[in-house]
């Protein structure tokens, strides 16, 4: 079964999945798999339902309205190392309403996953997911996606959780001309592969916000380096603060370790 051409509403639970015709194990208690998000509560319908322009070029250059403002995002499908530092600029990649081809070099996050993924048992984690090749630094490896939640939502789900509960909700912060822009996003009940990514205080990825066809962001995750097979993929989950004293321990045994998991205060204690 090839997870990306996978309907969600079929239901994923407990089934042993396969991407590319690789071997993926996956299993998902109680919880559907999907490639991408989907409208939780308190989230706004417009942004899911209002469908960006799209340009009339037969080949992309730099004229191209989607990247004409914000400048080209990729170079040969490898994301621009720029953003990887610092997701200031907002990337708009080519949509279902452009005239170009799927070939399109400002097309990529929209193809899915390409590399082979495996989910496998950390130590002190829990699950957590390792890529079985190489990949060269600036390389989409998958979406972060869930259910879109409002800030109330969060909150509330954070408070219903024990804490011996793993949490899985992640405040993505956009700064734009009118201030921060928060996106929740929670893969508990819908989710895909990214929902397995655990935190670390030296990532091999980065996160990056990335628009399709709406102006609901794709949380997306990027190699910021090189990486070997068999290493485990993770991301930074929130703000590091080194003087943290509080929260959840930290396992991730780098050199640079804080000792604690970043939290987002505003949904109390979050950990994501
Ligand atoms: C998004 S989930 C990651 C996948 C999770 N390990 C699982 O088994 O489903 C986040 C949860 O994983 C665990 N986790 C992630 N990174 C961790 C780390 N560096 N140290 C300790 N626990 C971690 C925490 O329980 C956290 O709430």
């Amino acid at each position: 079964m090839d997870i990306n051409k996978f309907d969600w509403t079929e239901g994923l639970e407990n089934k042993e999945i396969y991407s590319n015709d690789k071997v993926l194990i996956f299993k998902l208690k109680n919880s559907k798999y999907i490639t991408q998000n989907i409208p939780g509560p308190g989230c706004e319908m417009e942004d899911f339902e209002e469908k960006l322009l799209g340009c009339q070029c037969l080949a992309c250059d730099r004229d191209c309205k989607c990247t004409v403002q914000y400048g080209n995002s990729y170079n040969d499908k490898k994301i621009d190392v720029s953003l990887l530092e610092s997701s200031v600029t907002p990337v708009f990649e080519c949509n279902s309403n452009c005239s170009c081809a799927s070939k399109c070099q400002n097309r990529v996050v929209q193809h899915g996953i390409g590399a082979q993924l495996q989910i496998f048992n950390t130590d002190k984690k829990g699950l957590g997911l390792q890529t079985l090749e190489k990949m060269q630094t600036g390389t989409f490896v998958c979406e972060y996606a869930g259910e879109i939640i409002s800030l109330q939502e969060a909150q509330s789900r954070c408070n219903k959780q024990k804490d011996t509960d793993m949490n899985y909700i992640l405040t993505v912060k956009e700064h734009c001309k009118n201030g921060i822009l928060k996106t929740y996003v929670d893969p508990n009940k819908f989710g895909n592969i990214g929902r397995y990514i655990n935190h670390s205080c030296s990532p091999n990825l980065s996160m990056v916000p990335i628009r399709v066809d709406t102006m609901v962001p794709k949380v997306c995750l990027f190699a910021n380096r090189d990486i070997e097979p068999l290493e485990e993929l993770s991301f930074v989950y929130g703000t590091l603060r080194p003087d943290q004293k509080t929260g959840s321990k930290c396992y991730c045994y780098s050199n640079i370790c804080t000792g604690f998991m970043p939290f987002d205060e505003e949904l109390k204690g979050s950990q994501v």
